[in-house]
């Protein structure tokens, strides 16, 4: 059996605009992502990372090209059956936390789990554990709106991973926070990847943050580039 866990081949993406036209977003992208493996995405702003993101994801469809993941072929799948893989096997990190205001943080990373089917006690205990690893064992009974910009990212990452994702998708996860931050925050997100087995592709304009991934890949001219 092939080890990839995620597997982009040949993706083209192209919106069209009216005027100026069409815009070519992505023009034969391919990525492999051993088990396991954290990679960065660098890209200049508006070069199509979170459109490649999205299609990895399997949010949005490219125009040509396949979506592997764990080996499966996704592209040509029903709506339905991405969205089932989607849920149970790919965690999204976004910016900006998302989590939702009316609810604590530990109500937040049980909620995704309770739509899988976790029992409620299990769920409970699982955002609990998460919670106690990013070092917020004493904050799971706060809103949002009570805890800190690096706290609630802390949360948001909980949350992507509450159901045990096989594959991680981030989209700038620091980029909301200060320098100091930041970095104590991605530390707790790479404490959480390590030993799951589970792959990332966390895109950052941070090339230290980066650098202290396995890997990093460019996204340039609507292909990716190793660097
Ligand atoms: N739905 C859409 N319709 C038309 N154009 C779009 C659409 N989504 C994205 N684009 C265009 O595609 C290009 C890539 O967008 P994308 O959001 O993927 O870039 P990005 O690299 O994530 O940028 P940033 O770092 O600024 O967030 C941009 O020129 C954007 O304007």
């Amino acid at each position: 059996m092939s080890d990839l866990m995620l597997e982009l081949t040949g993706i083209v993406k192209s919106y069209n605009r009216g005027k100026p036209g069409q815009v070519d977003v992505l023009r034969g992208a391919d990525l492999q992502l051993k088990s396991g493996e954290v990679v960065a995405l660098v890209a200049p702003s508006g070069a199509g990372k979170s459109t490649l993101l999205h299609i990895a994801g399997l949010l949005d469809t490219p125009n040509a090209g396949t979506v592997r993941l764990g080996g499966a072929e996704l592209t040509g799948k029903s709506d339905r059956s991405r969205t089932a893989t989607r849920r149970q096997d790919v965690g999204f990190i976004y910016q900006f936390h998302h989590l939702l205001p009316e609810f604590t943080a530990v109500e937040n990373i049980t909620l995704p789990q309770l739509a899988n089917g976790i029992s409620q006690r299990a769920a409970t205990a699982r955002a609990q554990d998460l919670l106690a690893r990013v070092g917020l064992q004493d904050r799971g009974h706060h809103r949002p709106a009570a805890l800190s910009g690096g706290e609630q990212q802390r949360v948001a990452f909980c949350r992507a991973l509450a159901n045990q994702p096989r594959v991680l998708l981030a989209d700038e996860p620091t980029g909301n926070l200060d320098p100091g931050t930041s970095d104590q925050v991605f530390g707790a997100l790479m404490e959480l990847v390590a030993g799951t087995g589970m792959s990332a592709l966390i895109a950052t304009h941070n090339m230290e943050l980066a650098a202290r991934m396995d890997r990093m890949v460019r996204l340039e001219n609507g292909v990716l580039v190793t660097v």
